[in-house]
């Protein structure tokens, strides 16, 4: 029969369970034990759902309590001493890692001050996972108690034989990096980490796992030779020890394999192959080819990394393809992806209009679909008639429904003009106008954008939603909120101020709600990254503005401050990847339309008063094509052109930002160059600032606030190491082009914290003013 598999479900619960344990974890509000428990409860409930689906092969270790990669880090030793040291429990050393550890002296115990592991995107999401970090000369050692152990036996005593899911060792070692001042490259440690897997494989075998998954989604990069020649000997290796071992999965997704052909024979050996068809479904002939005689393949045909139901006729048709080729014993229907990057249920959602429901299907409903589409192949159509016939139908009613066409913004589209992706003047022009307007000072300080969301602020919003006050309460809640902040900025001394962004829940939903085209989910949090969740808005249809979306509060702020108050939208790049896009129409079509949209939005900024505006675009490296070649060059082309369509409708006297945060900025300099906005604020403060020799090299001629300190963890920087780190910046950058900000935006942050970090980041700032005055 044809096995239906999920690669990984969800880990927040349905009410964001996870999140409210951990918080309250780390809050000092439950115990250890406690938090452990809700853990257990959580994949205990998560297996249930599987089940209770149909699904065949359930993962496990799937689950974490921060980040799966965070969990190997652990798993492996691969612990860095500056957090080992400290003798922590294991599971505040996990959390030191991934968030930071501030604590104070007792006279007990020595204060612990580490700041936390680096944390990049996952791929091409919005999920963020924690980078292992090697020294030279590493040594692995595997942790007592192994996690995917630990976790496999939980559920067979729940009575549910899963499939354990390890990140394997090509892609844990490719996705890491040597330390700060170290030099090792991190696939030379191949062979040092190979016994650890053999090891935790062996163990899995006598705990009763049948199989394992072996997540090598890195398999879909362009991978240096190093890497790439790394999975042979790796996997004859483990294929060697045959029977004293589960049968092995390798798992990829987010691309296709084709470019890797010659490494596939290395997993030929294998139980199977798993390969990501929603994303790439022309991949399946070339792997077919290469699969080893017995070995199976598990198709994923039910897209993990969005919230369309499938389209069973199409996916059947698929499925049955293979079958064909391979026999029903050889094939597995899969998710494409873990289902991390969906929300949970589709159930919880009681105020979406029925219509666009009968489009979506989350998490749960994911896995009844595989299960569904599994049986129509294995029992044939007649088993499913209803299903087939209640999805053939909800396809026909989207593909036909008046709600994804506006002819007013086709038409929008199809009168713009060359010269509204231009500027009027070009950059030195700009800049000395915008000099005499904003009378600025050297170094310039400045902050992203949000301010710490308040307990307070949460709860005014949440009580605006249930109408328990009214909209004219909430407003001027917020006026009092832009007040404070305002007045803070002052105390702190800052040069370019922002409101705060109080009134926003978050920088792409706010703007997701004041847009035609979108709807919305009450409870469709995703996992972000640790306990943080998005909640992304799903875009059904054409996008217009019916109304300007900032400039109250914006003009409000500006109104009150004595000094430049700087806009705050988010790009169009950032408000279509960090929402689910549609998929009838390209991605760069509804780039275009958000672009037109925050285009008005800029031009009534500026008539408003507001000479300085941020376009945030922390999304356009994430959206960028995992792979080299035409597919990145077409990206980045119609991604460059929404950003300059959005702001360019502005004088040159008005000064336009950009942000960035995830810092890999070298590889698509020249995208981030052709934006030409006046000043980048770009996440800096966990990277070398060799980093910043691009700009040097490419002879960048417009300002630059690389970040300062990192704000991802309440840790708070010293003003030395604020200055330790403009030193360097210095030593790429001119005086004259520098910007003093942090990282990123504040929202995760409380006030203690901001004020203390913010007064040494100013203080530093002022201290090189001083300096370079002194010296010019
Ligand atoms: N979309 C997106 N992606 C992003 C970022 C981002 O800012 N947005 N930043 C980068 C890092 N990621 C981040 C992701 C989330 C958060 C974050 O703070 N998320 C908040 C939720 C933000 C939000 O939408 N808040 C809403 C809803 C708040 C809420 O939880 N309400 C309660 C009720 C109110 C209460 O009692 O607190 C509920 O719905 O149950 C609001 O403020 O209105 C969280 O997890 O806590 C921060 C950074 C990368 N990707
Ligand atoms: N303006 C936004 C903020 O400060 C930018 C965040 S980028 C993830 O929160
Ligand atoms: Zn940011």
């Amino acid at each position: 029969m044809v096995q239906s598999s999920v690669l990984g479900f969800p880990r927040m619960g349905v009410n964001r369970d996870l999140k409210k344990a951990t918080e309250s974890y780390w809050g000092g509000k439950i115990s250890q034990r406690e938090l452990l428990a809700e853990g257990k409860r959580l994949r205990g409930e998560h297996w249930k759902i599987q089940k209770e689906a149909g699904i065949n092969i359930i993962p496990s270790n799937d689950f974490s309590f921060y980040d799966h990669v965070l969990d190997h880090i652990q798993l492996f030793g691969a612990i860095p001493e500056k957090y080992s040291k400290h003798n922590l429990d294991p599971i505040d050393e996990f959390f030191a890692m991934g968030r930071g550890l501030q604590s104070p002296h007792t006279p007990e115990a020595a204060a612990v001050d580490v700041p936390s592991l680096e944390m990049v995107k996952w791929f091409d999401s919005n999920y963020h996972y924690v980078k292992p970090t090697f020294q030279d000369g590493q040594n692995f050692k595997l942790s007592s108690n192994p996690k995917p152990v630990a976790e496999f036996l939980e559920a067979k005593e729940a009575g549910i034989i899963t499939r354990p899911v390890l990140v394997g060792p090509v892609t844990f070692l490719a996705l890491g990096k040597a330390d700060r001042d170290q030099n090792v490259v991190p696939i030379s440690l191949l062979h040092k980490l190979l016994p650890l897997y053999e090891e935790i494989l062996v163990k899995l075998k006598e705990a009763g796992a049948e199989s394992v998954q072996i997540d090598e989604p890195c398999l879909v990069l362009d991978l240096p030779p190093k890497v790439r020649n790394a999975f042979k000997p790796a996997y004859d290796k483990l294929s060697s020890l045959g029977g004293k071992i589960p049968e092995l999965v390798v798992a990829t997704y987010f691309g296709d394999i084709v470019h890797n052909y010659d490494v596939l024979p290395s997993f030929s050996s294998l139980h199977g192959l798993h390969i990501d068809l929603a994303r790439n479904p022309e991949q399946l002939e070339t792997v077919i080819g290469a699969l080893g005689e017995k070995q199976l393949l598990s198709v994923g045909v039910v897209d993990g990394r969005n919230i369309w139901k499938a389209n069973f006729k199409k996916a059947i048709e698929t499925v049955e393809t293979v079958v064909q080729k391979l026999g029903k014993d050889r094939v597995i229907v899969a998710s494409s992806s873990s289902l991390l990057h969906t929300p949970h249920t589709l159930a919880s959602e009681k105020k979406l209009d029925e219509d666009v429901k009968d489009w979506f299907s989350f998490a749960v409903e994911k896995t009844k679909e595989l299960a569904i589409i599994a049986k129509a192949v294995t029992d044939g159509p007649a088993s499913v008639r209803e299903e087939l016939e209640a999805n053939a139908k909800s396809m026909e009613a989207k593909a036909t429904s008046k709600r994804t066409n506006d002819p007013k913004v086709k038409e929008r589209q199809s009168k713009i003009t060359e010269e509204m992706f231009n500027r009027k003047s070009p950059f030195p022009i700009r800049i000395a106008q915008q000099q005499e307007k904003l009378n600025l000072p050297l170094f310039p300080t400045t902050t992203i954008g949000s301010f710490p969301q308040t307990k307070e602020i949460r709860i005014q919003r949440n009580k605006l939603t249930k109408s328990e006050i009214s909209e004219e309460e909430y407003e001027k809640f917020i006026e009092r909120e832009i007040e404070d902040v305002v007045k803070i900025q002052e105390e702190l001394g800052l040069d370019v101020y922002v409101h705060g962004e109080p009134e926003r829940n978050d920088m792409v939903q706010y703007f997701g709600e004041r847009l035609t085209g979108y709807v919305f989910t009450t409870h469709g949090w995703v996992q972000s990254y640790g306990s943080r969740c998005v909640r992304p808005p799903i875009i059904v249809g054409d996008i217009s503005r019916p109304a300007p979306m900032t400039v109250k509060e914006s003009k409000y702020a500006a109104s009150i401050s004595k000094k430049p108050m700087k806009g705050m939208l988010t790009g169009p790049i950032t408000c279509l990847r960090w929402s689910y896009p549609r998929n009838d129409i390209h991605q760069s079509v509804q780039a275009e339309q958000l672009a037109l949209a925050l285009r008005d939005e800029v031009v009534d900024l500026e008539s408003a008063g507001v000479y300085v505006i941020q376009v945030d675009e922390p999304a356009l490296r994430e959206g960028l094509p995992l792979r080299q070649g035409l597919e990145r060059d077409n990206y980045l082309s119609w991604a460059v052109k929404s950003f300059r369509l959005s702001v360019a409708g502005v004088q040159d006297s008005t000064q336009i930002h950009s942000h960035f945060c995830y810092s890999e900025f070298q590889d698509f300099f020249k995208a981030i160059a052709d934006l030409d906005a006046d000043v980048l604020s770009i996440e800096n403060s966990k990277s070398d600032a060799k980093l910043l020799k691009v700009f040097v090299d490419e002879a960048y001629p417009r300002h630059i606030g690389p970040g300062v300190y990192d704000i991802h963890s309440p840790r708070i920087p010293s003003e030395d190491e604020i200055k330790d780190r403009i030193e360097e910046m210095l030593q790429y950058l001119k005086p004259e082009q520098l910007w003093v900000d942090p990282d990123c935006g504040l929202k995760t942050r409380q006030w203690k914290e901001t004020k203390a970090a913010l007064t040494n980041m100013v203080n530093a700032a002022k201290f090189y003013r001083q300096k370079y005055s002194k010296s010019s």
